[in-house]
Protein backbone atom coordinates (compact mmCIF):
# COMPACT_ATOMS: atom_id res chain seq x y z
CA UNK A 1 0.00 0.00 0.00
CA UNK A 2 0.89 3.20 -0.56
CA UNK A 3 1.83 5.94 1.91
CA UNK A 4 1.32 9.05 -0.62
CA UNK A 5 -1.91 10.77 0.60
CA UNK A 6 -4.75 10.50 -1.64
CA UNK A 7 -5.64 13.36 -3.48
CA UNK A 8 -9.80 13.67 -2.64
CA UNK A 9 -11.52 12.30 0.84
CA UNK A 10 -14.15 10.79 -1.21
CA UNK A 11 -15.53 9.43 -4.91
CA UNK A 12 -19.65 8.90 -4.78
CA UNK A 13 -19.78 7.33 -8.37
CA UNK A 14 -22.18 5.59 -10.53
CA UNK A 15 -25.39 6.49 -8.87
CA UNK A 16 -28.43 6.21 -10.38
CA UNK A 17 -29.79 10.14 -9.43
CA UNK A 18 -27.74 12.69 -7.59
CA UNK A 19 -30.56 15.73 -6.61
CA UNK A 20 -27.96 18.21 -6.12
CA UNK A 21 -31.19 20.69 -5.53
CA UNK A 22 -29.85 23.88 -6.75
CA UNK A 23 -26.42 24.66 -8.61
CA UNK A 24 -26.20 28.52 -8.70
CA UNK A 25 -25.81 28.94 -5.42
CA UNK A 26 -29.01 30.30 -4.38
CA UNK A 27 -29.80 31.22 -0.84
CA UNK A 28 -33.09 29.68 -1.13
CA UNK A 29 -35.66 28.47 -3.46
CA UNK A 30 -39.24 29.79 -4.32
CA UNK A 31 -42.18 27.87 -5.82
CA UNK A 32 -40.65 27.93 -8.96
CA UNK A 33 -37.24 26.80 -7.95
CA UNK A 34 -38.80 24.01 -5.33
CA UNK A 35 -40.85 22.32 -8.30
CA UNK A 36 -37.78 22.39 -10.55
CA UNK A 37 -34.89 20.58 -9.01
CA UNK A 38 -31.36 20.22 -9.85
CA UNK A 39 -31.47 16.12 -10.57
CA UNK A 40 -28.66 14.33 -12.53
CA UNK A 41 -29.26 11.07 -13.80
CA UNK A 42 -26.19 8.72 -13.98
CA UNK A 43 -24.03 10.91 -11.38
CA UNK A 44 -21.34 11.20 -9.40
CA UNK A 45 -19.66 13.09 -6.67
CA UNK A 46 -16.28 14.41 -5.28
CA UNK A 47 -15.66 15.32 -2.04
CA UNK A 48 -12.03 17.26 -0.50
CA UNK A 49 -10.00 16.57 2.68
CA UNK A 50 -11.60 19.73 3.86
CA UNK A 51 -15.36 17.93 3.76
CA UNK A 52 -16.16 19.99 0.45
CA UNK A 53 -18.01 18.79 -2.05
CA UNK A 54 -15.73 19.77 -5.43
CA UNK A 55 -17.50 18.28 -8.28
CA UNK A 56 -21.58 17.08 -9.03
CA UNK A 57 -22.00 15.65 -12.40
CA UNK A 58 -22.98 12.98 -14.94
CA UNK A 59 -20.43 9.66 -14.05
CA UNK A 60 -18.85 9.96 -17.46
CA UNK A 61 -17.61 13.47 -17.00
CA UNK A 62 -16.39 12.99 -13.32
CA UNK A 63 -14.50 10.15 -14.50
CA UNK A 64 -12.85 11.93 -17.15
CA UNK A 65 -12.49 14.90 -15.09
CA UNK A 66 -10.61 13.22 -12.23
CA UNK A 67 -8.88 9.89 -14.49
CA UNK A 68 -5.52 10.78 -12.74
CA UNK A 69 -6.82 11.76 -9.00
CA UNK A 70 -6.87 9.26 -6.29
CA UNK A 71 -9.43 8.79 -3.21
CA UNK A 72 -9.27 7.88 0.14
CA UNK A 73 -12.88 6.06 -0.19
CA UNK A 74 -14.62 5.27 -3.14
CA UNK A 75 -18.46 3.91 -2.85
CA UNK A 76 -20.33 2.47 -5.85
CA UNK A 77 -23.56 3.26 -5.33
CA UNK A 78 -24.95 1.71 -8.67
CA UNK A 79 -28.63 1.64 -8.73
CA UNK A 80 -28.86 4.01 -5.32
CA UNK A 81 -29.55 7.76 -4.94
CA UNK A 82 -27.96 10.71 -3.26
CA UNK A 83 -29.81 13.76 -1.98
CA UNK A 84 -28.26 16.20 0.05
CA UNK A 85 -28.12 15.38 4.09
CA UNK A 86 -32.10 17.08 5.77
CA UNK A 87 -31.89 20.17 7.57
CA UNK A 88 -34.65 20.41 10.65
CA UNK A 89 -35.02 23.81 11.23
CA UNK A 90 -36.92 23.24 14.55
CA UNK A 91 -36.21 20.57 17.45
CA UNK A 92 -36.44 20.69 21.40
CA UNK A 93 -34.06 18.01 21.85
CA UNK A 94 -32.80 18.73 25.40
CA UNK A 95 -35.19 17.72 28.53
CA UNK A 96 -36.19 15.27 30.97
CA UNK A 97 -38.98 13.11 31.84
CA UNK A 98 -41.20 12.37 28.76
CA UNK A 99 -44.81 12.52 28.53
CA UNK A 100 -46.78 9.74 27.42
CA UNK A 101 -49.39 10.18 29.73
CA UNK A 102 -50.39 13.42 28.30
CA UNK A 103 -50.61 12.14 24.81
CA UNK A 104 -53.44 9.62 26.11
CA UNK A 105 -54.98 12.84 27.45
CA UNK A 106 -54.66 14.58 24.24
CA UNK A 107 -55.97 11.28 22.25
CA UNK A 108 -59.29 11.50 24.63
CA UNK A 109 -59.83 15.13 24.16
CA UNK A 110 -58.15 17.55 26.20
CA UNK A 111 -56.51 20.61 24.31
CA UNK A 112 -52.52 21.33 23.81
CA UNK A 113 -53.67 24.56 26.30
CA UNK A 114 -55.83 23.07 28.23
CA UNK A 115 -53.00 20.43 29.54
CA UNK A 116 -50.72 23.47 29.94
CA UNK A 117 -52.40 25.92 31.93
CA UNK A 118 -53.38 22.57 34.29
CA UNK A 119 -50.08 22.31 35.11
CA UNK A 120 -48.56 19.80 32.86
CA UNK A 121 -47.12 20.48 28.74
CA UNK A 122 -44.17 22.68 29.05
CA UNK A 123 -44.00 22.78 32.67
CA UNK A 124 -44.02 19.13 32.98
CA UNK A 125 -40.90 19.09 31.00
CA UNK A 126 -39.39 22.21 32.86
CA UNK A 127 -39.50 20.05 36.37
CA UNK A 128 -38.21 16.95 35.05
CA UNK A 129 -35.49 19.04 33.21
CA UNK A 130 -34.85 21.16 36.38
CA UNK A 131 -34.00 18.15 38.56
CA UNK A 132 -31.64 16.39 35.69
CA UNK A 133 -27.88 16.99 35.63
CA UNK A 134 -25.60 18.02 32.89
CA UNK A 135 -24.45 14.80 31.90
CA UNK A 136 -27.90 13.32 32.05
CA UNK A 137 -29.42 15.85 29.72
CA UNK A 138 -26.36 15.69 27.38
CA UNK A 139 -26.64 11.60 27.62
CA UNK A 140 -30.27 12.13 26.34
CA UNK A 141 -29.37 14.56 24.02
CA UNK A 142 -26.72 12.45 21.83
CA UNK A 143 -29.25 9.53 21.64
CA UNK A 144 -32.15 11.74 20.16
CA UNK A 145 -29.63 13.22 17.90
CA UNK A 146 -28.13 10.03 16.24
CA UNK A 147 -31.87 8.94 15.90
CA UNK A 148 -32.48 12.06 13.73
CA UNK A 149 -28.77 11.17 12.10
CA UNK A 150 -30.05 7.94 11.03
CA UNK A 151 -33.22 9.29 9.78
CA UNK A 152 -30.60 11.63 7.64
CA UNK A 153 -30.70 15.40 9.18
CA UNK A 154 -26.69 16.56 9.21
CA UNK A 155 -28.07 19.93 10.46
CA UNK A 156 -30.19 20.62 13.29
CA UNK A 157 -31.75 23.42 14.85
CA UNK A 158 -31.73 22.56 19.01
CA UNK A 159 -33.41 24.96 21.50
CA UNK A 160 -32.93 25.33 24.96
CA UNK A 161 -36.10 26.28 26.67
CA UNK A 162 -37.09 23.79 29.55
CA UNK A 163 -35.16 25.82 32.33
CA UNK A 164 -37.31 29.20 32.33
CA UNK A 165 -34.37 29.68 34.56
CA UNK A 166 -30.46 30.94 34.08
CA UNK A 167 -29.08 27.87 35.74
CA UNK A 168 -31.12 25.30 33.79
CA UNK A 169 -31.38 27.17 30.73
CA UNK A 170 -27.36 27.80 30.27
CA UNK A 171 -27.33 23.91 31.62
CA UNK A 172 -29.25 22.90 28.42
CA UNK A 173 -27.08 24.93 26.17
CA UNK A 174 -24.02 24.00 27.41
CA UNK A 175 -25.29 20.41 27.03
CA UNK A 176 -26.11 21.22 23.35
CA UNK A 177 -22.24 22.78 23.10
CA UNK A 178 -20.83 19.86 24.08
CA UNK A 179 -22.87 18.09 21.40
CA UNK A 180 -20.89 19.50 18.57
CA UNK A 181 -17.68 18.21 19.97
CA UNK A 182 -19.01 14.15 20.43
CA UNK A 183 -21.61 14.15 17.80
CA UNK A 184 -20.92 14.31 13.90
CA UNK A 185 -24.47 15.78 13.14
CA UNK A 186 -24.29 19.68 12.47
CA UNK A 187 -25.58 22.57 15.13
CA UNK A 188 -27.76 25.40 15.17
CA UNK A 189 -28.01 26.60 19.00
CA UNK A 190 -31.14 28.23 19.98
CA UNK A 191 -31.86 30.36 23.09
CA UNK A 192 -35.09 29.58 23.75
CA UNK A 193 -35.66 31.15 27.52
CA UNK A 194 -39.16 32.66 27.02
CA UNK A 195 -40.33 29.76 25.99
CA UNK A 196 -43.06 29.60 28.66
CA UNK A 197 -44.14 31.54 31.51
CA UNK A 198 -42.59 29.92 34.70
CA UNK A 199 -45.22 28.92 37.27
CA UNK A 200 -45.71 31.30 40.08
CA UNK A 201 -44.56 33.97 37.96
CA UNK A 202 -46.91 36.98 35.73
CA UNK A 203 -45.80 37.23 32.30
CA UNK A 204 -44.26 40.87 33.05
CA UNK A 205 -41.85 39.31 36.02
CA UNK A 206 -40.78 36.51 33.14
CA UNK A 207 -39.56 39.11 31.09
CA UNK A 208 -37.76 40.86 33.53
CA UNK A 209 -35.93 38.01 33.98
CA UNK A 210 -35.54 37.53 30.84
CA UNK A 211 -34.10 40.84 29.80
CA UNK A 212 -32.19 41.56 33.21
CA UNK A 213 -30.94 38.37 33.88
CA UNK A 214 -30.84 35.30 31.50
CA UNK A 215 -29.90 37.29 28.68
CA UNK A 216 -26.78 39.32 30.12
CA UNK A 217 -25.89 35.79 31.95
CA UNK A 218 -25.79 34.51 28.15
CA UNK A 219 -23.98 36.62 26.97
CA UNK A 220 -21.11 36.19 29.56
CA UNK A 221 -21.28 32.60 29.00
CA UNK A 222 -20.57 33.17 25.12
CA UNK A 223 -17.82 35.83 25.26
CA UNK A 224 -16.16 33.05 27.85
CA UNK A 225 -16.64 30.70 25.09
CA UNK A 226 -18.93 28.00 27.52
CA UNK A 227 -22.08 27.98 24.83
CA UNK A 228 -21.95 29.02 21.33
CA UNK A 229 -25.32 30.03 20.37
CA UNK A 230 -26.81 31.38 16.72
CA UNK A 231 -30.45 32.23 17.34
CA UNK A 232 -33.72 33.45 19.55
CA UNK A 233 -36.83 31.94 20.00
CA UNK A 234 -39.84 33.12 21.98
CA UNK A 235 -43.25 31.18 22.01
CA UNK A 236 -45.12 33.82 21.26
CA UNK A 237 -48.83 33.22 22.32
CA UNK A 238 -52.10 33.88 23.72
CA UNK A 239 -50.95 33.58 27.56
CA UNK A 240 -47.35 32.95 27.06
CA UNK A 241 -45.28 35.53 25.37
CA UNK A 242 -48.26 38.66 23.99
CA UNK A 243 -46.56 40.59 20.76
CA UNK A 244 -45.20 43.38 22.75
CA UNK A 245 -42.84 40.97 25.08
CA UNK A 246 -42.18 39.00 22.42
CA UNK A 247 -40.62 41.97 20.80
CA UNK A 248 -38.97 43.46 23.22
CA UNK A 249 -37.03 40.05 24.01
CA UNK A 250 -36.33 39.43 20.21
CA UNK A 251 -34.95 42.85 20.04
CA UNK A 252 -32.56 42.44 22.65
CA UNK A 253 -31.40 39.28 21.31
CA UNK A 254 -30.67 40.44 17.68
CA UNK A 255 -28.75 43.36 19.35
CA UNK A 256 -26.97 40.34 20.72
CA UNK A 257 -26.08 39.31 17.27
CA UNK A 258 -28.33 36.35 17.03
CA UNK A 259 -30.90 35.40 14.41
CA UNK A 260 -34.30 35.74 14.88
CA UNK A 261 -36.06 32.46 14.57
CA UNK A 262 -39.36 32.13 16.49
CA UNK A 263 -42.42 30.64 17.30
CA UNK A 264 -45.69 32.51 15.98
CA UNK A 265 -49.19 31.99 15.39
CA UNK A 266 -49.77 28.53 16.41
CA UNK A 267 -52.89 28.28 18.52
CA UNK A 268 -54.29 32.05 18.26
CA UNK A 269 -53.52 34.86 15.25
CA UNK A 270 -51.48 37.00 16.95
CA UNK A 271 -49.68 39.09 14.23
CA UNK A 272 -46.52 37.00 15.10
CA UNK A 273 -46.09 36.75 11.20
CA UNK A 274 -45.63 40.67 10.72
CA UNK A 275 -43.61 41.14 13.58
CA UNK A 276 -41.06 38.71 12.78
CA UNK A 277 -40.99 40.57 9.19
CA UNK A 278 -40.83 44.00 10.96
CA UNK A 279 -37.91 42.68 13.06
CA UNK A 280 -36.29 41.52 10.02
CA UNK A 281 -36.42 37.45 11.55
CA UNK A 282 -34.78 34.98 9.38
CA UNK A 283 -37.95 32.56 10.61
CA UNK A 284 -41.07 31.86 12.11
CA UNK A 285 -42.54 28.61 12.67
CA UNK A 286 -45.66 27.24 12.84
CA UNK A 287 -48.21 29.68 11.37
CA UNK A 288 -51.28 27.17 11.78
CA UNK A 289 -53.04 30.78 12.17
CA UNK A 290 -51.01 33.34 10.37
CA UNK A 291 -52.94 36.08 8.40
CA UNK A 292 -52.88 37.39 4.46
CA UNK A 293 -51.27 41.00 5.75
CA UNK A 294 -48.60 38.35 7.65
CA UNK A 295 -47.72 35.77 4.81
CA UNK A 296 -47.68 38.64 2.47
CA UNK A 297 -45.08 40.31 5.01
CA UNK A 298 -43.28 37.68 5.18
CA UNK A 299 -42.70 37.26 1.43
CA UNK A 300 -41.70 40.79 1.43
CA UNK A 301 -38.84 40.07 4.50
CA UNK A 302 -37.67 37.20 3.14
CA UNK A 303 -38.45 36.05 6.78
CA UNK A 304 -38.90 31.69 6.09
CA UNK A 305 -41.87 30.10 6.96
CA UNK A 306 -40.94 26.87 9.09
CA UNK A 307 -43.78 24.34 9.02
CA UNK A 308 -43.79 21.82 11.38
CA UNK A 309 -46.22 19.24 9.89
CA UNK A 310 -45.93 16.32 12.90
CA UNK A 311 -47.37 19.14 15.40
CA UNK A 312 -50.34 20.02 13.53
CA UNK A 313 -50.95 16.24 12.96
CA UNK A 314 -50.73 15.67 16.47
CA UNK A 315 -52.43 18.19 17.90
CA UNK A 316 -54.89 17.86 15.03
CA UNK A 317 -54.64 21.53 14.62
CA UNK A 318 -56.11 23.19 11.34
CA UNK A 319 -53.09 22.70 8.95
CA UNK A 320 -50.77 26.02 8.09
CA UNK A 321 -51.60 27.53 4.52
CA UNK A 322 -48.33 26.13 2.96
CA UNK A 323 -49.85 26.91 -1.34
CA UNK A 324 -51.09 30.19 -0.31
CA UNK A 325 -47.86 31.10 1.57
CA UNK A 326 -45.61 29.47 -1.68
CA UNK A 327 -48.19 31.26 -4.08
CA UNK A 328 -47.35 34.97 -2.06
CA UNK A 329 -43.41 34.04 -2.79
CA UNK A 330 -42.52 33.15 1.08
CA UNK A 331 -39.70 30.81 1.79
CA UNK A 332 -41.14 27.86 3.09
CA UNK A 333 -39.31 25.70 5.30
CA UNK A 334 -39.74 22.16 7.34
CA UNK A 335 -39.04 21.00 10.94
CA UNK A 336 -39.57 17.92 12.94
CA UNK A 337 -40.17 20.03 16.07
CA UNK A 338 -39.15 17.34 18.21
CA UNK A 339 -39.97 17.68 21.98
CA UNK A 340 -42.10 15.96 24.31
CA UNK A 341 -45.51 16.48 22.76
CA UNK A 342 -44.49 15.79 19.05
CA UNK A 343 -42.28 12.72 19.61
CA UNK A 344 -40.51 13.12 15.77
CA UNK A 345 -37.36 12.26 15.05
CA UNK A 346 -37.79 11.74 11.14
CA UNK A 347 -37.77 14.55 8.60
CA UNK A 348 -38.60 11.84 5.67
CA UNK A 349 -41.54 11.29 8.01
CA UNK A 350 -41.88 15.02 8.50
CA UNK A 351 -41.80 15.49 4.18
CA UNK A 352 -44.44 12.93 4.05
CA UNK A 353 -46.97 14.65 6.61
CA UNK A 354 -46.34 17.69 4.59
CA UNK A 355 -46.88 16.39 1.21
CA UNK A 356 -50.15 14.68 2.51
CA UNK A 357 -51.36 17.13 5.03
CA UNK A 358 -49.91 20.90 3.30
CA UNK A 359 -50.18 19.78 -0.45
CA UNK A 360 -46.91 20.42 -0.77
CA UNK A 361 -45.49 18.51 -3.61
CA UNK A 362 -42.43 15.94 -3.34
CA UNK A 363 -39.72 18.05 -5.01
CA UNK A 364 -41.30 21.05 -2.55
CA UNK A 365 -41.07 18.91 0.32
CA UNK A 366 -37.08 18.36 0.25
CA UNK A 367 -36.70 21.74 -0.89
CA UNK A 368 -38.26 22.47 2.11
CA UNK A 369 -36.06 20.36 3.98
CA UNK A 370 -32.87 20.79 2.52
CA UNK A 371 -31.47 24.45 1.41
CA UNK A 372 -34.67 26.69 2.78
CA UNK A 373 -34.69 24.96 6.46
CA UNK A 374 -30.48 25.61 5.63
CA UNK A 375 -31.57 29.39 4.52
CA UNK A 376 -34.15 29.57 8.01
CA UNK A 377 -31.10 28.37 10.19
CA UNK A 378 -28.63 31.27 8.22
CA UNK A 379 -26.74 28.46 6.99
CA UNK A 380 -27.58 27.93 3.24
CA UNK A 381 -24.63 29.18 2.18
CA UNK A 382 -22.83 25.74 3.14
CA UNK A 383 -25.50 23.18 3.67
CA UNK A 384 -28.81 22.44 2.01
CA UNK A 385 -27.85 21.43 -1.60
CA UNK A 386 -24.81 19.67 -3.50
CA UNK A 387 -22.43 22.25 -5.15
CA UNK A 388 -18.63 22.87 -5.63
CA UNK A 389 -17.83 25.10 -2.39
CA UNK A 390 -20.60 23.52 -0.50
CA UNK A 391 -19.96 21.28 2.44
CA UNK A 392 -20.41 17.38 1.21
CA UNK A 393 -23.21 16.59 3.52
CA UNK A 394 -25.31 13.88 1.62
CA UNK A 395 -27.53 10.82 2.22
CA UNK A 396 -27.62 7.72 -0.07
CA UNK A 397 -30.91 6.00 -0.72
CA UNK A 398 -31.01 2.39 -1.45
CA UNK A 399 -33.98 2.97 -3.88
CA UNK A 400 -33.33 4.27 -7.65
CA UNK A 401 -35.49 6.89 -7.87
CA UNK A 402 -34.78 9.76 -4.37
CA UNK A 403 -38.27 10.29 -4.13
CA UNK A 404 -38.76 6.72 -2.26
CA UNK A 405 -37.88 8.19 0.81
CA UNK A 406 -41.01 10.22 0.68
CA UNK A 407 -43.23 8.00 -0.72
CA UNK A 408 -42.46 4.84 1.50
CA UNK A 409 -43.89 6.05 4.76
CA UNK A 410 -41.77 5.38 7.93
CA UNK A 411 -39.85 3.57 5.62
CA UNK A 412 -36.16 5.33 6.08
CA UNK A 413 -35.15 2.86 8.40
CA UNK A 414 -34.88 0.47 5.39
CA UNK A 415 -33.65 3.09 2.81
CA UNK A 416 -31.02 5.04 4.22
CA UNK A 417 -28.20 3.07 3.51
CA UNK A 418 -25.48 5.72 4.10
CA UNK A 419 -25.28 9.12 5.89
CA UNK A 420 -22.15 11.10 4.84
CA UNK A 421 -21.02 14.10 6.65
CA UNK A 422 -18.28 16.36 5.36
CA UNK A 423 -17.20 13.74 3.17
CA UNK A 424 -17.24 10.78 5.73
CA UNK A 425 -19.72 7.85 6.45
CA UNK A 426 -21.04 8.49 9.62
CA UNK A 427 -24.01 5.99 9.52
CA UNK A 428 -23.38 3.01 7.79
CA UNK A 429 -26.73 0.98 7.80
CA UNK A 430 -26.34 -2.52 7.83
CA UNK A 431 -30.26 -3.22 7.50
CA UNK A 432 -31.33 -1.47 4.62
CA UNK A 433 -33.31 -3.96 1.98
CA UNK A 434 -34.41 -4.18 -0.90
CA UNK A 435 -37.56 -2.76 -2.15
N1 LIG B 1 -45.36 25.53 20.96
C1 LIG B 1 -44.39 25.60 21.70
N2 LIG B 1 -43.35 24.78 21.76
C2 LIG B 1 -43.28 23.45 21.26
C3 LIG B 1 -43.94 22.48 22.18
C4 LIG B 1 -43.13 22.31 23.37
C5 LIG B 1 -43.72 21.36 24.36
O1 LIG B 1 -44.93 21.11 24.35
O2 LIG B 1 -42.93 20.87 25.18
C6 LIG B 1 -43.74 23.33 19.83
O3 LIG B 1 -43.14 24.00 19.01
O4 LIG B 1 -44.64 22.57 19.49
ZN1 LIG C 1 -41.29 24.37 19.00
Amino acid sequence: MSDTPADFRLLVKNASQIVAVCNELQKFLLKDGMQNLVVIENASLVIGHDGLVKAVGGTKEIDEQFKSSSFEKILDVSGLCVIPGLVDAHTHPVWAGDRVHEFAMKLAGASYMDVHRAGGGIHFTVEATRCASEDDLQGALCGRLTRMLRAGTTLVECKSGYGLDTHTELTMLRAIHRARHTLPIGISATYCGAHAVPRGKTQEEALRDVLGEQLPRLQECVLRGEVCVENIDVFCEKGVFELDATRQILTAGRHMGLNINFHGDELHPMKAAELGAELGALAVSHLEEVSDEGIAAMATAKTAAVLLPSTAYILRLKQPRARDMLDAGVIVALGSDFNPNAYCCSMPLVMHLACVNMHLSLNEALAAATINSAYALGASHTHGSLEPGKQGDLLIINAPRWEHLIYQLGGHQELIKHVIIKGLVTYDNQDTLGL
